[in-house]
């Protein structure tokens, strides 16, 4: 784990029923370990500090999810839990047309819990993570994505050099993959500053909504121009620095309607085990 410190995840990851029994319910902690210094929290825009060597960042190109997924939806099925149900396509439904049979909801989205890495992700796969709007990557999985994609680190610290917090937040920036750098990344902006700065949850959860509309939709573009995007992954975004309990997020991500066409429909929404 190349993050300086860990932070709390309060949401559960390897079942859609624990998630359930959380939903809703309070963190298991609510005073996240600090840190920046006091200075830093205070900074409206964060230093730039020369980004090191990749390393040995990369990936790897296999994804160890695969097998260890179809035992959890099984089980999930089983259970008789996700997938989800299909919404009703229409308020007046008419008899069962063998030739059209109803189809889910197509504005809206599904969100696959999966136990794994976030960073063994397929080549050209989109990794979401929750961003402040100063420019600081500087912990929790964000200083992964630091480490393992230093050019899209500088692009992000660009933006925020560019626009003010109250401008970044609930918005999301979509960084293709660099050379040498397999994933797309998409920043969602959901909290305009960290540490005890930080929003409080509700800010948090609304910013999450049209941040991941806004990622989506631009994913949707991209796709439209031609250009390779593979899955659609996040981690927890919110549940660790940010202290908002993941099925909060995950709900809010549920709950977006996108009415464009190539916009992809189901996120996986991956966490260590
Ligand atoms: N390899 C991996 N694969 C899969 N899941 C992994 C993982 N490694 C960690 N996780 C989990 O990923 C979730 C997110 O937890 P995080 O605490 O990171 O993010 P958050 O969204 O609450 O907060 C954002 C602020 O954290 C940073 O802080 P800085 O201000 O830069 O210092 C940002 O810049 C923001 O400001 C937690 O469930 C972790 O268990």
């Amino acid at each position: 784990m190349a993050s300086k410190r860990t932070a709390p995840d309060t949401s559960n990851n390897r079942s859609m029923k624990q998630t359930k029994l959380n939903f809703g319910g309070p963190p298991k902690s609510t005073a996240p370990p600090r840190h920046h210094s006091p200075e830093a929290e205070k900074m409206d825009q964060t230093e730039v500090k020369p980004n090191g060597p990749p390393e040995d960042a990369s990936p790897e190109n296999t994804d160890p999810l695969q097998e260890e997924d179809t035992v959890d939806m099984e089980s999930d099925i089983a259970k008789g839990m996700k997938p989800k149900p299909p919404r009703p396509s229409s308020q007046n439904q008419t008899p069962a047309d063998p030739a059209n049979p109803p189809t889910e909801n197509s504005k809206g989205f599904t969100v696959i819990d999966k136990v794994g890495d976030l960073f063994a992700a397929p080549p050209n796969s989109v990794l979401i993570h929750a961003c402040n709007c100063l420019g600081s990557w500087a912990a929790g999985i964000a200083a992964q994505f630091k480490k393992n994609y230093p050019t899209a680190y500088k692009a992000y610290v660009d933006h925020c050099k560019s626009l003010r917090p109250n401008q970044l937040i609930g918005t999301a920036l979509l960084l293709p993959p660099a050379p040498g750098e397999k994933h797309w990344v998409g920043c969602v902006f959901t909290s305009k500053r960290f540490g005890r700065a930080k929003d409080s949850p509700e800010m948090i959860l609304a910013a999450t909504k049209t941040a991941m509309e806004d990622l989506l939709k631009q994913i949707g573009k991209a796709k439209r121009e031609g250009k390779e995007v593979a899955e659609v992954r996040t981690c927890h975004i919110n549940a660790g620095l940010f202290n908002v309990p993941w099925p909060k997020s995950k709900k809010a991500i549920e709950e977006l309607e996108i009415d464009d066409a190539d916009v992809p429909r189901e996120i996986m929404a991956v966490a260590l085990g």
